[in-house]
């Protein structure tokens, strides 16, 4: 399709999972990740920090991506247990999730915290996904649309790209519980955040991927990520078992 994403990305997030005996389940998902699927979709994990040197390692010799799952805004300074983008990047990572719902509730990150996250994780190199979603308060409210698109125009760094930044659209009432919003509802989230985003940077809203998130597993891959503006997915649960995070990125096969 004209201006679209030349290849999905399928990112796991591990969250607060994982240990250095993940090399071998690294290693299952770098076995699995073909040619013929190398070709059609780019992978991404997110480990834990302290597991990004191993993962960095245990995928060197393919083309799997390697990124962290927040950084502070700033580049250093007395910040007890944070982690600046640029260390992230020292360590071999490429990405950045910014923005999770998890951080945002756990941690009371605004909008506008998200947004300088993103700037740091642009500064330092790194490519940004900025995650995004409603509530199941919101979205039973009518409101899901206008929260998303605010969170959004807050949330998206100065500078953004196709390069450096990703949008994640992540229902939180779908992440880890296994419902997964209708596909005329996916549909309309991802063209009304593709309009969004052309509000903001113009013609490069066409080539932005816009990853879907939200209790994705292999038997609905297909159906979710052949929506029209769904440009990839951003895996929790699944991403930690290497044949179903294989077969999500085999939707695209
Ligand atoms: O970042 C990933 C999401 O929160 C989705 O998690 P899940 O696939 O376990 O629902």
């Amino acid at each position: 399709m004209p201006g679209r994403t030349p290849k999905p990305l399928v990112a796991g997030n591990w969250k607060m999972n994982g240990s250095a005996a993940s090399r071998s389940l690294l290693a299952e998902i770098a076995a699995g990740y073909g040619p013929d699927l190398q070709a059609k979709t780019d992978l991404l994990v997110c480990p834990p920090a302290v597991l990004v040197p191993m993962a960095v390692a245990t995928t060197a010799a393919t083309t799997i991506a390697v990124g962290g799952q927040d950084c502070h805004a700033k580049v250093s300074g007395a910040h007890t247990g944070d982690i600046a983008a640029a260390m992230l990047a020292e360590a071999g990572a490429t990405f950045v999730i910014v923005g999770h719902s998890e951080r945002r509730t756990d941690h009371a990150e605004t909008d506008a915290v998200v947004k300088a996250k993103a700037e740091a994780t642009l500064a330092g190199g790194l490519t940004a996904i900025v995650c995004v979603g409603e509530t199941k308060d919101e979205r039973e409210a009518g409101r899901a649309l206008a929260v998303v698109e605010a969170q959004v125009r807050g949330s998206l760094p100065a500078g953004a790209s196709p390069a450096n930044t990703v949008i994640a659209y992540e229902p939180v009432w779908a992440i880890g519980t296994g419902l997964v919003p209708t596909v005329a509802d996916v549909e309309a989230m991802h063209a009304d955040i593709r309009r969004v985003l052309g509000d903001l940077v113009g013609q490069d809203a066409a080539g932005m991927r816009i990853l879907y998130g939200g209790s994705v597993k292999p038997g609905n891959a297909r159906e979710l990520l052949g929506v029209a503006n769904v440009d990839g997915a951003l895996v929790g649960g699944a991403s930690l078992v290497a044949a179903d995070f294989l077969g999500i990125a085999a939707a695209y096969s």
